[in-house]
């Protein structure tokens, strides 16, 4: 689930990318990258694995120059996690191309084959956003007379829309003329537009979240739309065009669960009011369904650090008291985005510990935002129980997760999944709990959808199955899951660590 941004400014932008990314970090902790446009129209790109703050010293930071510019944070859903899978991706020709990408692509192979067969061009890594940008340089490449017209732009958004499947909210820069945001016809990834009045020219920026353009000062404007390309020049000319028959925004259900920040709005949802009512709705579901148990229940303790708006909800419904009784270790990052099981095992340890008073002869009622490969729940509910715990109930804001993620949520196999081919009852057992509720799929919706009624359909393949794109089948699904289990992909790891190119060190 990275995060992406593009700012077109008239002054330096290369401290404004790396404040935006320092903000998308929770989305993508694994590599960073940015890549400006000096005066001489070159791209200058800085590209590693680590963390923002790791990634960019001040001797890159002034190699970064220019008054464009586009960045990104990964957490990898393709290829491998070596640093020659870190995205911005840069291809020569047409004029010079440089591309960020959030999602995943579901036809990399066949687009890997297609490029090669038809264009003769070459992909040197796994990546699938590498791919992208090849296949969009490949039909840029069509329009041999200069200069490009804004209905190039749009039909090269159209013709590769066409052709790729899959997740995509993604910046390109193309020197000499502008930069193209554009969002797959499901808008599953979200991508909004912000602007700015600096010296009475207007600047734009694009970032994966809201929150990024609040904190570098840019005003909100409106979220790209599904299958929407908008191309600014960089002298500043704003055009925008659908690039999709029939588009229809289907947006990732998990981003409104766990990915995005409280404090973003995405297509018109404030996540944290999504998660209040998530909260809310659970804390009704248990009211009603845990009669029996409810007068036991001493307390409800959030688990750091997404559920903790859930879980002051589902306090207020209960009328129970609300106790933040884990501490969070604030220099330990997001563990289910890490990339192996052992690193996310041992990474809840040292993330959460228990406050021993909260828990000492009490029942307490555990909530977090979801459970996955039930990591966290079961490290948790231990440290509780040695707490002093008398019982644990545990509530889940996300129904059941029995199904893989193809669209940019590295979750490549069912058998990874806790609650795959489980009932309620046997994932109580496996995480240790006395009792254990997930939210009914119907009310993750309504939650949503109570802050924008709008939004009719969802991408919640995780837990219903159904891919909206339609071309993910079992045997897909097979492959995939042989491709990117954990240990297929430390291999792919290894091979691919001296893939790299193009880069500024
Ligand atoms: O069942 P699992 O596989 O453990 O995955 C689910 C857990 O992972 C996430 O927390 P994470 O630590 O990544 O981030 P947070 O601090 O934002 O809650 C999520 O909030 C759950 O707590
Ligand atoms: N999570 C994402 O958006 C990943 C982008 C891309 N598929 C990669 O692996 O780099
Ligand atoms: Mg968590």
């Amino acid at each position: 689930m990275c995060g992406i941004v593009g700012i077109i400014g008239h002054s330096p932008v290369n401290q404004a990318i790396y404040d935006g990314l320092t903000l998308l970090q929770h989305r993508g902790q694994d590599a960073a990258g940015i890549v400006t446009i000096d005066e001489e129209n070159r791209f200058r790109l800085r590209k590693a694995n680590g963390l923002v703050s790791e990634v960019f010293r001040q001797e890159h930071m002034l190699r970064l120059q220019g008054n464009v510019g586009i960045g990104h944070v990964r957490y990898p859903t393709a290829g491998s996690s070596s640093v020659s899978e870190a995205q911005p991706f840069y291809v020569n020709s047409p004029y010079g191309l440089t591309l960020v990408h959030n999602g995943n692509l579901t036809n990399n192979a066949e687009l890997k084959q297609r490029l090669f067969t038809l264009a003769k061009r070459h992909v040197n890594t796994n990546s699938d956003s590498e791919a992208l940008l090849n296949i969009f340089a490949h039909y840029l490449d069509q329009y041999p007379a200069e200069p490009l017209t804004p209905d190039n732009i749009f039909e090269t958004v159209r013709k590769t829309n066409e052709v790729i499947r899959g997740a995509y909210a993604c910046l390109a820069m193309i020197i000499g003329y502008g930069m193209v945001a554009f969002r797959d016809p499901y808008g599953i990834r979200p991508l909004v537009l912000g602007k700015r009045e600096e010296n009475g020219k207007t600047e734009y920026m694009f970032a994966s979240e809201s929150i990024a353009l609040d904190i570098v000062g840019f005003e909100y404007v409106r979220d790209v739309q599904p299958g929407e390309a908008i191309y600014i020049t960089f002298d500043g000319q704003f055009h925008s065009a659908i690039c999709a028959d029939n588009p229809k925004l289907n947006p990732c259900i998990f981003e409104y669960v766990y990915f995005a920040r409280p404090d973003s709005v995405i297509d018109g949802v404030s996540v944290y009011a999504a998660r209040v009512h998530m909260g809310r709705l659970l804390g009704e579901k248990i009211a009603t369904q845990w009669q029996d148990i409810l007068p036991e229940i001493d307390v409800v303790i959030p688990i750091p650090e997404t559920s903790t708006d859930i879980a002051l909800q589902i306090a207020n419904v209960l009328n129970k008291p609300y106790r933040q009784g884990f501490v969070k270790n604030r220099y330990v990052a997001r563990t289910f985005i890490m990339p192996g099981q052992a690193q996310r095992k041992s990474s809840v340890r040292r993330k959460l510990n228990p406050i021993a008073a909260e828990f000492k002869d009490k029942t307490i009622l555990l909530v977090d935002d979801s459970i996955v490969r039930g990591t966290t729940s079961e490290q948790i509910v231990e440290m509780a129980r040695q707490a002093g715990a008398k019982k644990v109930y545990f509530a889940s804001a996300a129904p059941e997760i029995r199904y893989p993620n193809v669209y940019g949520i590295d979750m490549p196999t069912c058998e990874e999944l806790v609650a795959y081919d489980r009932s309620v009852e046997q994932v109580a057992e496996m995480i240790g709990v006395d009792r254990l509720v997930f939210q009914d799929l119907s009310d993750l919706f309504k939650s949503v959808q109570l802050e924008n009624p709008t939004i009719h359909n969802f991408d919640a393949s995780v837990f219903t199955g159904e891919y909206i794109t339609g071309d993910v089948d079992k045997e897909y699904l097979n492959c995939i899951a042989q491709a990117r289990n954990d240990k297929a992909k430390a291999n792919l790891a290894q091979q691919a660590t001296n893939l790299e190119i193009h880069n500024e060190s």
